[in-house]
Parts: structure tokens; C-alpha cells; sequence
């Protein structure tokens, strides 16, 4: 059956920004710590947005192989409530957190061979044995980008998700409020995860949040029966 998806939406950077993700209906928002990427934000200042968050929303850290002590302290400073990690961490290093843990898969036709660890996959099968390794709470499949970890709009084939993991399938990369509802219908995730695709120069856009978040519902009609990647 399927069911409303979970919407988060990712690389929130100001007030403004917490606003319109929140205003605009979406259940989870997140904070990119990754060093050096685009959407980056410090920990005081995502702390001071996050203490200004009304209840019922998730808040989200984004990390890329971040040392662990140091995931911990932005974690217990900025009062996250969940943790993705969206580089090569380890099985090993995703296990024995004090949060729920989202893992970052890519999947594109450029992805470099995969080896050993490998989080980049061209295939869905290599990926999803890759991902039966890990013992966390979802999967988040975002689109290979060479010069990125994520973030950059970019989508990939849906078709190459070739069914079901061990955890919930949350579908990332290059979403956005005109594509989303034909990628859950025929995806049919957990949840849906959005960074450039509700943003006008940079900042996240109130009213392409709320537009997304509204693609992004269950109408009748929807459900033709098959079963959700939940
Ligand atoms: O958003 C970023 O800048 C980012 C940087 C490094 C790792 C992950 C990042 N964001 C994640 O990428 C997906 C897809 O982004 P987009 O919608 O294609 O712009 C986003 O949902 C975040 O989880």
C-alpha cells in the first residue's frame, strides 16, 4: 500500500530557510556538516535555528566522514535528532550511535568502479549487497555525481532500484516539485529528500517547498496495490 511519504528537506542555512521547510508541511529538515560543501553550516548557527524549531519536525544531520567524536559533539550541541551519513563510512563506523542512521548510496551510469566499501555503485544489485551490510535505519539513494557527494540537483534512472532493502528507501538527488510525484509512484520510497530542488538562488524557495511537499502526498487513485519500499 502506499502511504504518504516522508518528505525532509535538506541544506537548511538560515532562519528563512527552517521557515519555508517547515511552513511548507515538511516532516524532516536537515544540516549539511560536510566540510567544504556548498551547503554547509556551522554548528552555532545551526544550533540557533534549531532551538528556534517548533516540536514535530525531525532534524537532520548531513556528515561525510566525519570523525566520529566529532559527529557526537555537533550531534549533542545542535540537539540532532538523526544522523545521515553520505560518504564511505563503514558498516562498523555506522553501528553504536545514539541516533537513528540514514546511509547514503549513489547510483549513476559515471560512478567509478566500484570497490572494496564503495558507496557508488552503476548497478543496483552491487549496491544492494553493499547496503546489506549495514545495520541502520534507512537507505537514502542519491544520484552519482563525479564532483560531489550530493546536493548538486542531479537525478539518475529510477528504474535501476531493483526492489527492496533490509531498511526504508528514502529517493534523493535532483528531486524537485515537478518530477517527485512520477518518482514515487514509480519508486514508491519511504520518503523523499530535497536540496537544490526547492531553492531560488540559493535559498530554499516557500514556495517550491510547498509545492513540492503537495506533489509529494497520497492521492486516491495512487495505489495500484504494489508494495511500498518501505
Ligand atoms: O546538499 C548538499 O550540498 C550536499 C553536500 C554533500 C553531501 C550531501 C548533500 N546533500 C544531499 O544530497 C541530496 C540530493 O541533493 P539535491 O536535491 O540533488 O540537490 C540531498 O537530499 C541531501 O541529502
Amino acid at each position: 500500500m502506499l502511504v504518504n511519504p516522508r518528505v525532509k528537506i535538506c541544506g537548511i542555512r538560515s532562519f528563512q530557510d527552517a521557515e519555508a521547510a517547515v511552513g511548507a508541511g515538511a516532516h524532516a529538515i536537515a544540516f549539511n556538516f560536510v566540510r567544504g560543501s556548498r551547503r554547509y553550516i556551522n554548528p552555532e548557527a545551526a544550533r540557533e535555528i534549531i532551538l528556534e524549531l517548533p516540536p514535530f519536525v525531525s532534524v537532520v544531520g548531513v556528515f561525510a566522514d566525519e570523525p566520529r567524536y566529532s559527529v557526537e559533539e555537533i550531534a549533542s550541541f545542535c540537539r540532532l535528532q538523526a544522523l545521515q551519513f553520505h560518504g564511505e563510512e563503514t558498516p562498523e563506523y555506522c553501528r553504536r550511535w545514539s541516533y537513528p542512521v540514514i546511509k547514503a548510496f549513489r547510483l549513476g551510469d559515471d560512478a567509478p568502479e566500484a570497490k572494496k566499501g564503495a558507496t557508488a555503485f552503476t548497478d543496483w544489485e552491487p549496491l544492494a549487497q553493499a547496503a546489506h551490510e549495514y545495520d541502520v535505519n534507512a537507505f537514502l539513494i542519491d544520484a552519482y555525481c563525479p564532483n560531489a557527494l550530493g546536493g548538486m540537483g542531479r537525478t539518475f534512472d529510477w528504474s535501476k532500484i531493483g526492489g527492496r532493502l533490509r531498511r526504508p528507501l528514502i529517493l534523493a538527488g535532483g528531486l524537485n516539485p515537478k518530477n517527485v510525484r512520477e518518482a514515487i509512484v514509480r519508486v514508491r520510497p519511504f520518503g523523499v529528500d530535497v536540496a537544490s530542488g526547492v531553492e531560488t538562488d540559493g535559498k530554499k524557495d516557500p514556495a517550491k517547498a510547498a509545492a513540492f511537499v503537495e506533489a509529494a502526498r497520497f492521492r486516491p487513485g495512487d495505489d495500484d496495490g504494489s508494495e511500498a519500499l518501505l
